[in-house]
């Protein structure tokens, strides 16, 4: 297997295929997911089998530090700092970032909220794809990662919309109660945006007002993604060219000369 190298943060001199890496971020409940989910469905890609897809999505919740016992029973009672950077595992999130740039079969655990840890034993495969989604509230915080995406785009979705949508998914599908809720989002989850997240809005190339509700947006990019795809399939079909005409080559029943 070939070394990953990064030279100025980019990847160089890797086998495989180099995936599209696009980074989205934006604060709890913008709409992150929903997004990632509508570019996947225009694309064609939810309805396919995972191994064919050419377009695939991670979240960075796969990359949350595990907690120790003290953790936990404060996580229960919502009076752990889960926006933060410190709660993220970034090390291990570059390391399978830089694996999946190299072309590479990875495996990512899903992440159980309900019991604020992560699920190795559901783990999602991630086979090599050429445009890669990577959603979460900090993925451009850290300057390795953020290094490492080819395309940025932040979520800007009004907070009071947000905090409105966190309570019932919250509640409905992470085992929380009101007060709950409201306490960690006034004592982490909101001081923590406008720290750490907010700021990484300057990084981005493009910044989708409204989420998953501004279509203008989400067909732009769309569209780009789609060029993008053509290409590849045209690149990969001319390889594919060339590489019958050497192998006919090689095997003395034809003529042809190699093509660069
Ligand atoms: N445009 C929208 N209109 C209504 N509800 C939405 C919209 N976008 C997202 N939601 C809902 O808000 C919640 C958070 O959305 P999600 O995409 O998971 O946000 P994030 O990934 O940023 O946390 C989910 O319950 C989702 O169904
Ligand atoms: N055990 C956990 C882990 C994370 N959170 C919150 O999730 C938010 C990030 O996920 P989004 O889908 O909302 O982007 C983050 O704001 C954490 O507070 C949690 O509550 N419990």
């Amino acid at each position: 297997m070939s070394e990953i190298m990064k030279v100025n943060g980019k990847l160089n001199g890797i086998n495989g295929k180099t995936p599209f890496l696009i980074g989205v971020s934006g604060g709890t409940a913008s709409g992150k997911s929903t997004v990632c989910k509508r570019i996947m469905e225009k694309l064609g890609q939810v309805n396919m089998d995972h191994t064919q897809r050419q377009v695939v999505c991670i979240t960075q919740d796969s990359f949350y530090r595990e907690l120790s016992s003290a953790e936990i029973l404060k996580a229960e009672k919502g009076q752990f700092n889960f926006d933060h950077p410190a709660a993220f595992n970034e090390k291990l999130m570059e390391k399978t970032l830089l694996e999946i740039l190299a072309g590479r079969k990875c495996e990512v655990p899903t992440y159980d909220y309900r019991n604020h840890a992560l699920r190795p034993d559901d783990s999602i495969i991630i086979y090599p794809a050429d445009v890669v989604l990577v959603e979460g509230i900090l993925v451009f915080y850290f300057p390795e990662i953020l290094n490492l995406f080819h395309m940025k785009l932040f979520v800007d979705t009004d907070s009071d919309t947000r905090l409105a949508r966190r309570v019932t998914r919250d509640i409905n599908e992470r085992g929380r109660d009101l007060d709950q809720v409201l306490n960690q989002y006034i004592n982490f989850v909101k001081p923590a945006f406008e720290e750490f997240c907010s700021p990484t809005k300057k990084f981005a190339d493009v910044i989708i007002p409204r989420g998953a509700d501004n279509t203008v947006a989400i067909d732009l990019i769309v569209q780009h993604i789609r060029e993008y795809l053509n290409n590849c399939q045209k690149s990969d079909s001319e390889k594919n060219l060339r590489h019958v005409a050497v192998t006919r080559t090689n095997s003395g029943e034809a003529h042809f000369k190699r093509q660069h």
